[in-house]
């Protein structure tokens, strides 16, 4: 699994100065980007969000998730703290694509939740991969992250990497009235530690 460093420029936004760096994965084609800011390669624990692509959560406002609120409530916490990294990864969908999500969403809409939707469409619960997280890690001099996730999962597979994880940080915000059986299904099938 390798990435090629592309290109990187500064990234004004609104909830800080933040400077992007694109890759590219060779094995898939997809362009995946990092948010950075502050010194990361001092060598001390980095605060981090590993953030899956979710177009509609992410860009359109969607209320069927919590990613929209959860990747503004990383750069906010990135921006109070003057240094940390959000690694993006273009996996929409949970590794599906976001055709294969709306599909799973209009099954959601007929009755069945987040991982039966997925399954009756012939896919994992969750296909993601995290691999491409550690030559990015390498281009930063990142060894150690405080990750900011509610997914444990994810932490092995960090981990799993060699990628030393030595704090989780919670990141529980984005809670609706749309999403809550979203949220609790997460909890009860995919072992999410969430509190509310
Ligand atoms: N297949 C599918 N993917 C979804 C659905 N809702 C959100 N996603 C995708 O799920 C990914 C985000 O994963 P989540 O399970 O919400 O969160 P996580 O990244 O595992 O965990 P946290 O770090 O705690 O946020 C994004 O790629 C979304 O596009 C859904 O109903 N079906
Ligand atoms: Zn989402």
């Amino acid at each position: 699994m390798e990435v090629k460093f592309i290109a990187e420029a500064e990234l004004p936004t609104a909830l800080g100065e933040f400077s992007i760096h694109g890759f590219e994965d060779i094995v898939t084609g997809k362009e995946h980007v990092v948010l950075a800011m502050g010194d990361l390669s001092d060598d001390q624990p980095v605060l981090c969000r590993v953030h899956s692509e979710c177009l509609t959560g992410d860009a359109l406002f969607s209320l069927r998730c919590d990613c929209g609120p959860q990747l503004q409530f990383a750069m906010e916490k990135i921006a109070a703290e003057g240094r940390g990294m959000i690694i993006y990864l273009r996996q929409e969908g949970r590794g599906i694509g976001l055709l294969n999500k709306i599909k799973a969403y209009a099954l959601q809409d007929a009755g069945a939740d987040t991982v039966e939707a997925n399954v009756k469409l012939g896919f994992e619960p969750d296909g993601r991969e995290y691999d491409v997280c550690k030559p990015i890690l390498e281009h930063f001099g990142v060894r150690r992250l405080r990750l900011m996730t509610n997914n444990p999962r994810k932490v092995d597979a960090l981990s799993d990497l060699g990628i030393e994880v030595v704090d989780r940080v919670p990141i529980e915000i984005g809670l609706n009235q749309h999403n809550e059986s979203y949220l609790a299904v997460k909890v009860s099938k995919m072992g999410h530690l969430l509190r509310n």
